[in-house]
């Protein structure tokens, strides 16, 4: 649930990948011609207000209640952060498996505090693009160990 939310706000591929439609489709009345480029903006599909609620709110539990069954697979075109189709992202079970280990492992392991002076009002959540998205400012924390 942290993982789709995560996604679901902060989508490393803001834009998909360009794909170019082989022939005419017509989309929401909208007419495609071969060779037009199409990028999916991921980004605003993962906050659009007519499908989720408080759509800004970091909140994983609504996959356990009004978004359930809402997945990554690209099955669901409310959550594409993998892509869809054809060309969905191959990584996607990797990706998940290698955040679910990190993850986990950092919390099982340690408490984790702000810095000295800090409050979560002051973590900036500020986005920088590249190749993929990342966070402008790093996170910075002190991490307590307990096991
Ligand atoms: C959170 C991590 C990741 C995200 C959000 C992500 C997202 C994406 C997206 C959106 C696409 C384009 C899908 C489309 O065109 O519809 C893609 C393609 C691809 N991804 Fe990932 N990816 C992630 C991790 C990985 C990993 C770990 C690997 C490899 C180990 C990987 C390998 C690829 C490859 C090879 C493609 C191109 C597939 C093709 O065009 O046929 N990705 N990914």
């Amino acid at each position: 649930m942290v993982f789709k939310e995560t996604l679901r706000l902060h989508p490393p591929l803001v834009l998909s990948i360009p794909h170019l439609a082989q022939k005419h489709i017509k989309i929401g009345g909208y007419d495609v011609y071969p060779n037009t480029r199409i990028q999916v903006n991921v980004f605003a599909i993962g906050r659009d207000p007519e499908t989720w609620k408080n759509p800004e709110e970091f909140y994983p539990e609504r996959f356990e209640n009004e978004a359930i069954g809402i997945d990554f697979g690209g099955q669901d075109f409310e959550l594409l952060p993998f892509g869809s189709g054809r060309r969905v992202c191959p990584g996607m079970t990797m990706a998940t498996a290698a955040f679910e280990f990190a993850l986990g492992n950092l919390l099982y392991h340690f408490d984790w505090k702000l810095p000295d002076g800090m409050e979560t009002e002051d973590l900036s959540m500020e986005e920088e693009l590249g190749l993929t998205v990342y966070k402008k400012i790093p996170l910075c924390l002190v991490p307590i160990k307990h096991i």
